[in-house]
């Protein structure tokens, strides 16, 4: 288990010093390694507890350090960060060996006081009950519980107001479901759940859809036969309910503008009963070969995918029936998948409306006559949201909103997803 612990505290710093996605980094790092099943699975725990847990436990470092003022190196500050996670939120670690284990950790560090420190910093917040740091206001205590910078939860509360923004921040925290959507063009969905059966995964259909399905120990589906065969990707519910809202159909022309790696171009070709075309794009060349190998490996022979930037009109593209742009966002939907979003700099996001709008402008000139596009993004913010599809209705007056609720923001108590937003617009015919 100390190794577990030492290979946590490494990667943990190493994302700190460069800046890689946690995902890929794990990922990469456990299939390189040669720890067993159970290991691979509390490093995964400790991994993401810290970094969704991060600024709690900074919190607590600040509070519990006799000199908060003292700068600590990353290594040191990891060891704390994970010993202090274990302490607190772990239950199945005893508080014994999260010490004693974070104190033989930092013995190997140069300064010699380290150990101390470390031990008489863990070792007060035990004393003094694990308590979180205090606040005196209610965006500074949802901050802390919810490890959720204060101008987050400020902005959602404004926003959305609490049910809302406490739906978010409760989603934002642990394991989000793996949901797959199962393609029925290679064989039916029975035939699929009793071969992903045969293989000890446990499963649970969701209602949204015939073809969605949660897939209990989802650890690697990629290697199932089932997989392999083309039966299935892995898709939230929420992109799959973008899917739905496009509403595409056998033999029409679809643009998918920002397309990679291709979750919804490849629903939509499902959905078209592979009949018609789906022209996929996306500005980077690699994540373009995504789209193209999904497509192959779900015989999905109505998908087309090329390099193409979104922003600027190409003459070459079809008049579509049908356009989805699944824009360049901030990902706040999608913080319990990537926790390091939260801790992003707010002023990287203010040029994205303007990208987004320009992305919305250029496609709609692709929409035939009493066509439908889509805009979409995995962000709960109505800057990037509502405000980009209000200012592209004011105008473009040869557009107009397709039915009453138009715009949805799909927050996680609605059906368990992902946060995102769907607008649906119809060009008039
Ligand atoms: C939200 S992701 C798309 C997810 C995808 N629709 C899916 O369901 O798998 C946004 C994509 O837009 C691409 N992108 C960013 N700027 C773009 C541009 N100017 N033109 C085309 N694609 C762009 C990014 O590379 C990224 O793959």
């Amino acid at each position: 288990m100390g190794n577990t612990r030492r290979f946590t505290v490494k990667l943990l710093t190493r994302l700190d010093e460069n800046s890689s996605y946690s995902n890929i980094l794990l990922d990469e790092a456990l299939a390189r390694s040669d720890f067993d099943k159970r290991d691979k699975k509390f490093i995964s725990a400790l991994f993401y507890g810290v970094l969704e847990r991060r600024l709690t436990l900074d919190a607590m470092i600040a509070e519990l350090s006799k000199n908060p003022k003292n700068k600590l190196n990353n290594t040191l500050r990891n060891i704390l960060r994970s010993g202090l996670y274990q302490l607190k939120y772990m239950d199945s670690v005893p508080d014994n060996a999260a010490v004693d284990e974070s104190v033989e950790m930092a013995k190997k560090l140069r300064n010699p006081a380290s150990a101390g420190f470390v031990n008489g910093l863990l070792r007060e917040f035990i004393r003094r009950d694990k308590a979180l740091p205090k606040s005196d206001t209610e965006i500074g205590r949802l901050s802390l519980e919810y490890s959720c910078p204060e101008w987050l939860v400020g902005k959602w509360l404004a926003e959305y107001g609490k049910e809302k923004c406490l739906s978010l921040l409760e989603s934002s925290i642990g394991r989000a479901p793996a949901t797959v959507r199962i393609n029925h063009l290679i064989g039916s969905v029975e035939e699929t759940l009793d071969m992903l059966a045969a293989e000890g995964v446990t499963f649970e259909r969701s209602s949204i859809s015939d073809y969605t399905v949660h897939l209990a120990n989802a650890g690697a589906v990629e290697k199932t036969k089932a997989y392999r065969e083309g039966r299935f990707h892995v898709q939230d519910i929420a992109s799959q309910l973008c899917c739905k809202a496009l509403d595409p159909q056998a033999g029409d022309t679809v643009l998918d503008l920002c397309a990679a790696p291709g979750g919804k171009t490849f629903t939509i070709a499902e959905m078209m009963g592979n009949e018609g075309r789906v022209l996929a794009f996306d500005l980077h060349p690699n994540r373009v070969k995504l789209i193209k190998s999904g497509a192959d490996r779900l015989g999905l022979s109505c998908v087309t995918a090329e390099v193409n930037n979104a922003k600027v009109f190409n003459d070459k593209l079809p008049p579509a029936d049908r356009v989805l742009v699944d824009a360049p966002c901030s990902g706040l939907g999608v913080i319990r998948r990537k926790p390091e979003i939260k801790y992003k700099d707010p002023a990287d996001f203010e040029r994205l409306p303007a990208v987004q709008y320009e992305i919305l402008d250029t496609a709609s000139k692709y929409v035939k006559a009493g066509g439908l596009m889509v805009y979409s993004t995995c962000t709960v913010s109505r800057a990037e949201n509502d405000d980009v599809v209000k200012k592209f209705l004011a105008a473009h007056e040869d557009f107009e909103p397709d039915g009453e609720d138009f715009m949805q923001t799909i927050t996680p108590e609605m059906y368990g997803s992902d946060g995102f937003f769907t607008a649906r617009l119809r060009r008039r015919g």
